[in-house]
């Protein structure tokens, strides 16, 4: 199952590069796995506000397969408008701008079919590197635990194959783990207030058959404080120049909690996320998603009704908190000092030195 994918329309012999987007709707899920065709931008922008696809490497391939979508449907003019309305459906992810600028670009060198192979080729692209994560980070947690063959490992949010395409970043780590008989259990916080965590990490690690416990995220302090996790693993939205990154809301208050507990805290996440025009994570805008998803829990009113809420989407966590970061080219070794921007993208493993 692919949670997001280009699927060629009958006629696509006759005519070259038609089709539609068909992905997963995750706001039904776990109750219910339904995907969704989509042959309309503006349906594709609303599914990505709704979070019905999200995730930063998923929005990144949403954002490429949407120009194609545009470029096959809409006249030029109405076309730029509609793009640019999608790269800024979620501001937080540079994923989505990246995908759109990379079809983009593609469509105005050599039109609609350029710009669906070049959206092919993230997608393609997206795939290739969750694999090369997932090897780089078991190896990495590998030098960082020598003395641990199977590990506990805590994550914030999703970031399964559900936030790619068919496997994940940090949560591709944790897969790899348990294929490779190495995953003691994996500690999931529910990530409040849309329960990524709860409802589609959970979900994810009960289809590969992994042990878990889910977590009310105010339960992550205690659970680090009181000893047997032996590593933390986040996705990022974005990372910027000095390793400084945006996460989902929580994942600062657990690298502080994990810092104090002196457990390892891994950001996990595509070369694609990292971005070199953000010096820090000042620079970095977060989606506030308004009060009603805090005040409001399936349609349950939980607070008074005059009430008002903060809901910031995501929030930063100083590359001090973050031990490394591990990309598909590399594993940047944040606590001796490596940051995006000083280190080479050559692989590199995590030093020994970090665990001394
Ligand atoms: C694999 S990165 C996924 C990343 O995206 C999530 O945010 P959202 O569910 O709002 O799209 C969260 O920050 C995850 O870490």
């Amino acid at each position: 199952m692919r949670t997001i994918d280009w699927i060629p329309a009958d006629d696509a012999e006759r005519e070259p590069g038609r089709g539609f987007i068909r992905l997963v709707d995750q706001t039904l899920l776990p109750d219910s796995l339904v995907e969704l065709d989509i042959h309309d931008l503006d349906v594709l922008v609303d599914a990505i506000q709704r979070l019905a696809v999200r995730g930063a490497p998923a929005l990144g391939v949403a954002g490429a397969l949407g120009v194609a979508l545009a470029a096959q449907n809409l006249p030029a003019d109405l076309a730029r408008q509609a793009i640019a309305e999608l790269r800024e459906a979620r501001p937080t992810a540079v994923n989505l701008a990246y995908g759109v600028d990379t079809a983009l670009a593609a469509l105005e060198r050599g039109g609609a079919l350029a710009a669906l192979e070049a959206a092919l080729r993230v997608r393609d692209a997206d795939i290739a590197a969750c694999v090369a994560m997932a090897e780089r980070g078991t190896d990495a947690l590998t030098r960082l635990i020598p003395d641990r063959a199977a590990l506990t490992v805590l994550t914030i949010c999703n970031t399964g194959a559900l936030a790619a395409v068919e496997h994940g970043t940090a949560l591709g780590v944790v897969a790899k783990l348990h294929r490779d008989g190495r995953l003691v259990r994996a500690i999931a916080c529910e990530t409040r207030p849309l329960l990524q965590g709860a409802r589609l990490t959970a979900w994810e690690l009960g289809r590969m058959g992994a042990s878990y416990d889910v977590i009310v995220d105010s339960a992550a302090a205690i659970t680090l404080a009181r000893g047997g996790v032996d590593a933390v693993l986040v996705g990022a939205d974005r990372i910027a120049a000095n390793g400084d990154t945006a996460n989902k809301i929580g994942t600062f208050a657990v690298a502080l909690a994990a810092a104090r507990a002196g457990v390892p805290f891994l950001v996990v996440a595509p070369e694609t996320t990292i971005d070199p025009a953000t010096p820090n994570g000042d620079a970095i805008e977060i989606e506030d998603r308004g009060g009603a998803e805090v005040r409001f829990f399936r349609g349950v009113r939980v607070t008074p009704p005059d009430a008002t809420a903060l809901n910031p989407a995501f929030d930063v966590t100083p590359a001090d908190l973050i031990t490394a970061i591990v990309t598909d080219a590399r594993v940047i070794d944040v606590v001796a000092g490596d940051t995006p921007a000083s280190d080479t993208p050559a692989a590199r493993p995590v030093a020994a030195e970090t665990t001394e």
